[in-house]
């Protein structure tokens, strides 16, 4: 079964409006977006520059200026809207104020601390700026979990100092007879929740013989945690970290585990020799190495959703390569869902399931890569298939014109200014999304039910 098929959703976008208040006037970014986000599914976010990917992208975090107006819709995540304050006021206030705005966000913020990063997180296009450049990687991957969820690092510790090789090596028999499922009911029945996603992160991985993946689930039963350290946990055990001068205890320990967990992110993550590199400055690694760590803050909470915004844009091609091979492999090892915004229409066909173009803050055609690249329906969509850079660039062809104006987009479908197919409804009517097949929805006047196009570009 397709993991579209499975219906059930981890994100889902209704009617989202917003638009970005300036001295220059109102632009309307979004214009009315809806989508569906599926568990384990990668959704690539097309369309060219200014059509709304990055503001979608930021608006679902929640993570939108003060100037930015929602208008209208909701971002449900896990069935809860994360909007709706904004929505709120956007929507019943007569006159906009960005202060007011600011304050509802600022408050938003707060709230939403705990969802980013455990339910969803971002990767943005050019990772120095995430990274803080006075840190080590791996303190920074440390600090992700720490603030999010210190009691997975406690627990990880403790686990870790309760038990002995004996009971590791009963672990190991659970989980080569029984499997995972059985191995986790096992140590949580026995309070050492945390432990096991020690005992997985080496047992999953793929790169080392069974030999030594045990010998290595072994060693985590001798790592006695140094005294400083234990001391450190017993604060927090005992929520006297809430004491100024008892909070460094308890933070350093925290943090030393959290080092751990960077090395296991890093190696799961295929980076050669994860004990240095957690040590490293942002300034001593490469672009590609950068925005590694960065993706690996993102998935350091074990997100459901990740976002990415021109992941690769910044890197060079040989890197670029290698970040895509790693969102595929983790599509394939896990169940986060991704959204991959890129203006790079082959870039999205290496590691989309599904393929959303995006022209002036909407979405005009979603569905399966396959069909989308095979039989593009709308014709912007095609416009856009046929500008990508082939081995062949002399048949390289450009969309005509320029994006709408976005203070004053056209009435009717917005492209309608730029189609060579447009006819008389198309310049009065926006065409809502239909449904043509099975997941492939497009919004335009000239594609009949069965989802043929009528003219050809
Ligand atoms: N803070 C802001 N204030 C005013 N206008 C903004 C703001 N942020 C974005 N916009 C406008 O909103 C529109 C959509 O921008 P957005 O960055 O979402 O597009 P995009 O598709 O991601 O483009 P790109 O590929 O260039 O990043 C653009 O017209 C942009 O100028």
């Amino acid at each position: 079964m397709s993991k579209v098929q499975t219906k059930e959703k981890v994100l889902e976008v209704q009617d989202l409006k917003l638009s970005f208040y300036t001295r220059r006037g109102v632009y309307h970014a979004l214009r009315g977006v809806d989508l569906n986000l599926y568990p384990g599914e990668v959704l690539g976010l097309a369309g060219e520059s200014g059509s709304g990917k990055s503001t979608l992208g930021l608006t679902i975090m929640g993570l939108i200026p003060r100037n930015a107006r929602l208008e209208d819709g909701s971002v449900k995540l896990d069935g809860i809207d994360v909007v709706q304050p904004l929505r709120d006021y956007g929507k019943n206030t007569s006159k906009f104020s960005v202060k007011k705005n600011e304050k509802i966000i600022k408050k938003l913020n707060k709230q939403l601390q705990q969802v980013r990063g455990n339910k969803i997180s971002m990767v943005f296009q050019e990772p120095l700026t995430a990274l803080n450049p006075v840190l080590p990687v791996g303190y920074q991957i440390a600090e992700a979990v720490y603030f999010h969820d210190p009691d997975r690092l406690l627990r990880r510790a403790l686990s870790r100092d309760k038990v002995t090789q004996e009971d590791m090596r009963e672990f190991l028999n659970i989980l080569k007879t029984d499997g995972e499922e059985k191995l986790i009911q096992e140590l949580k029945s026995r309070g050492l929740e945390g432990l096991d996603e020690q005992i997985l992160s080496v047992w999953r991985r793929k790169d080392i013989h069974e030999a030594r993946k045990e010998k290595i689930v072994l060693s985590l039963a001798n790592v006695k945690l140094k005294s400083i350290d234990k001391l450190g946990l017993t604060i927090y055990m005992h929520g006297l970290h809430r004491f100024p001068i008892l909070s460094r205890f308890a933070k350093n320990s925290l943090i030393n585990e959290g080092y751990r967990l960077a090395v296991e992110i890093l190696t799961f993550l295929g980076i050669p020799h994860p004990e240095k590199v957690v040590k490293l400055y942002p300034h001593e690694l490469s672009g590609g190495m950068r925005q590694r760590v960065v993706i690996s803050i993102a998935l350091a909470n074990n997100p459901k959703i990740v976002i990415m915004d021109e992941p690769t844009s910044a890197l060079d091609v040989t890197i670029q390569a290698q970040i895509l091979d790693l969102v595929k492999d983790l599509k394939g090892n896990s169940d986060i869902s991704f959204i991959f915004i890129s203006h790079d229409l082959s870039v999205l066909a290496e590691v989309s399931d599904r393929i959303g173009i995006m022209y002036a803050g909407k979405l005009v055609e979603i569905g399966p890569v396959s069909e989308i690249f095979q039989e593009p329906l709308h014709p912007y969509t095609r416009m856009l298939m046929e500008a990508i850079p082939g081995m062949d660039k002399s048949v390289l062809k450009t969309i005509p014109g320029s994006v709408p104006d976005m203070r004053n987009p056209p009435t009717g479908c917005a492209f309608s200014t730029r189609c060579p197919f447009a006819i008389d409804r198309c310049r009065t009517e926006d065409p809502r999304m239909v449904e043509v097949s099975k997941d492939h929805q497009v919004a335009c006047w000239l594609v009949k039910g069965g989802g043929r196009h009528a003219g050809s570009v």
